[in-house]
């Protein structure tokens, strides 16, 4: 089989957005002589987009990163790469800096009208025509295969990522963590942490204003988690009105504030037609178990939050400590719901 194609069915095998990345670049340095290649990932971040290298070549080899995006030291304004900044603000597909000796060929990675990525191609001499056919064709491969992988991650109402990915996310968030912070975590207290968020009395929205107007309610509570949360976090619907947030790396106080404001802006906030809802949440430390338990934890305190009141945040360590919540523990064995 050509190599080219070889490096296609390699790259199709993948199921994690990282690896394709890595793959896709691998089969780009197959193009070229002394060809670099980098995968950029933008960010907001400090009122700005950013931009970062999260996977790079070095002697023919693919490297990423194991740093956060919000810590990478590599980290710069997009506005610092002015052709690839005109490139994402004009929706083009593809971007050329030509200086001589030194050749850059920038790709965005488009996926539902938004840039989450950009592919970069360096080289010595001008990209031919011929080579610049191939490139995009192996791009626009990746791009479609990309496309796909998000699509079987999402929700398809709200476009949160879906509960399938869950696992996969909280298992890698505590690696990631460990990277950046583990041997400063005991000192700092930064941690992650899991909430479960429910929509208060939804039956009633579905049974006054009809399945429409709630679907509505759902998406735009969906935009509003979105909005709340930083780009490192993530967000998942587990179905129904049913929120999940995975809050990554900070102190106990900044994580009851984050959840505290949001619960406030949705109580804040004028659904068209239906006015006010509200939202109840129960949060917890994602430091003991595993990701069924810590969702269990979460659970219990949610659903203490709409025993006693709805339209409040609850902390299970804090509910377990007064005595309000006892530990699903039974003969030893974990209740699992
Ligand atoms: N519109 C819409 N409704 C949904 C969807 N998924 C689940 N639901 C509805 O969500 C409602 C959930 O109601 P309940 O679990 O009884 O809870 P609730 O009325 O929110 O009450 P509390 O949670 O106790 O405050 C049900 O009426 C479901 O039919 C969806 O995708 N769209």
């Amino acid at each position: 089989m050509p190599p080219i194609l070889q490096h296609l069915v390699e790259m199709t095998g993948h199921r994690d957005h990282l690896r394709l990345e890595a793959s896709v670049l691998a089969t780009l340095l197959q193009l070229g002589q002394s060809m670099e290649v980098r995968a950029l990932e933008f960010f907001f971040a400090e009122t700005q987009v950013m931009v970062r290298p999260r996977s790079w070549s070095h002697r023919g080899e693919v490297i990423s990163s194991e740093c956060d995006a919000s810590v990478d030291p590599a980290r710069g304004a997009l506005a610092s790469m002015p052709e690839l900044a005109a490139c994402i603000r004009d929706r083009f597909t593809s971007a050329l800096r030509s200086s001589s000796g030194s050749h850059t060929l920038w790709l965005p990675v488009w996926i539902n009208d938004k840039a989450h990525a950009c592919l970069e191609i360096t080289q010595h001499k001008a990209f031919s025509r011929r080579q610049r056919d191939v490139i995009m064709g192996v791009f626009q491969v990746y791009q479609n295969y990309q496309n796909l992988l998000d699509y079987s991650e999402r929700d398809a109402l709200t476009g949160l990522l879906n509960r399938k990915t869950f696992e996969e996310q909280f298992v890698r968030s505590a690696a990631q963590h460990q990277a950046d912070f583990g041997s400063s975590e005991p000192s700092s207290g930064l941690q992650q942490w899991l909430a479960v968020i429910d929509i208060d009395h939804f039956k009633q929205v579905n049974d006054v204003y009809g399945h429409l107007y709630g679907d509505e309610v759902l998406i735009l509570v969906a935009n509003l988690l979105r909005s709340s949360f930083r780009a490192h976090d993530r967000v998942f619907r587990f179905g129904g009105e049913e929120f999940v947030v995975l809050l990554r790396s900070t102190t106990l106080e900044h994580a009851a504030q984050a959840f505290e404001r949001f619960r406030a802006t949705v109580e804040e906030h004028m659904f068209p037609q239906i006015g006010g809802i509200t939202v109840s949440v129960g949060f917890t430390s994602t430091n003991d178990g595993a990701p069924v338990e810590v969702l269990g934890r979460a659970d219990q305190a949610l659903y203490y939050a709409k025993a006693n009141g709805r339209n409040q945040v609850r902390f299970f360590d804090e509910l377990l400590q007064s005595g309000a919540l006892q530990p699903k523990i039974s003969h030893g064995e974990i209740e699992l719901f």
